[in-house]
């Protein structure tokens, strides 16, 4: 029986094993293994340079994966890339929307891009700009909007085909406390209310909480896993975990530590 065939609780929404990738002598992933758990909210904190994007595009197949393994939803990425790819949304780091168009516009482009029917993608935006605060924006071209709302659409229009696991790299970056929080929120509620799995790349620390499962990136590795709490609590020493500035100082300074001895030990 495949993976994908043992029914929804048990399938993970991402399972990344041992997934390394080189770019000439560059080892820019070694063995990395990952795993979403469908509905769930995972962040993937690393540094610059960690290898968050290149593990991203492995994911969505603008890499193919020569060693290791990506499943979504069981589907196997290499073997199966249509049904993997129809249940995925994804965020990049940089910038894809058409500034000249609506915001309709490039929504409507993207479900067609998906097979979907005129009258269902119609709906769908309605939806989507409701979810994401930007009904009243509908027919205003991409340029007049803030970063952030930029942003908000295309989170919106990750998810028009309904896909069960969203991935989004960096999404904050380069935006304002507000913009950042609204987006983070925005991401929250879809995991919450509508049972999204997400992987949440980001080098803020302020956007995890304690619960929240994180894997580290370091030069390539994961160094550390577990939720925060734990993986603050496994590489402080309690009198740094207690820091008066909270959970989010407490987490930093782990990480800073993590890497610290990660470069001591390189030298
Ligand atoms: N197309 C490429 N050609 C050569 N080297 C690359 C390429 N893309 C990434 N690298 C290298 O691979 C390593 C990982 O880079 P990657 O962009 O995946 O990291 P990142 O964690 O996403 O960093 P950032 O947060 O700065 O985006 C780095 O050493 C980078 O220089």
């Amino acid at each position: 029986m495949s993976d994908a065939a043992q029914g929804p609780a048990r399938v993970p929404a991402l399972a990344i094993e041992a997934v390394s990738h080189a770019f000439g002598a560059r080892r820019a992933l070694d063995g990395v293994s990952l795993t979403v758990p469908a509905g769930c909210f995972v962040a993937l904190l690393g540094p610059n340079g960690a290898g968050k994007t290149t593990l991203f595009s492995l994911a969505t197949r603008l890499y193919a994966t020569r060693e290791g393994r990506v499943r979504i939803f069981g589907h196997d990425l290499s073997r199966a890339p249509s049904a993997a790819l129809a249940e995925l949304g994804v965020v990049f780091q940089s910038r894809t929307l058409d500034l000249d168009l609506s915001v309709r516009q490039n929504l409507a482009y993207h479900g067609a891009l998906h097979g979907m029917a005129g009258r269902e993608v119609k709906a769908r935006i309605a939806e989507l700009l409701a979810l994401v605060g930007l009904a009243d924006r509908i027919d205003d071209k991409v340029r007049t909007l803030s970063g952030g709302q930029s942003r908000r659409v295309e989170i919106a229009r990750a998810l028009i085909h309904r896909p069960r696991l969203l991935l989004l790299d960096e999404a904050t970056v380069g935006l304002d406390l507000p913009s950042r929080s609204a987006i983070v929120e925005i991401v929250r509620r879809l995991v919450a209310e509508e049972g999204l799995a997400v992987l949440w790349a980001t080098h803020i620390f302020d956007e995890v909480r304690a619960d929240d499962l994180i894997y580290v990136l370091d030069k390539g590795r994961i160094i550390a896993h577990g939720t925060a709490r734990e993986v603050t609590g496994a590489h402080l020493r309690p009198a740094e975990e207690r820091a008066p500035d909270g959970p989010t100082a407490a987490l930093e300074a782990a990480f800073r530590a993590m890497t610290a001895a990660r470069a001591e030990d390189a030298a």
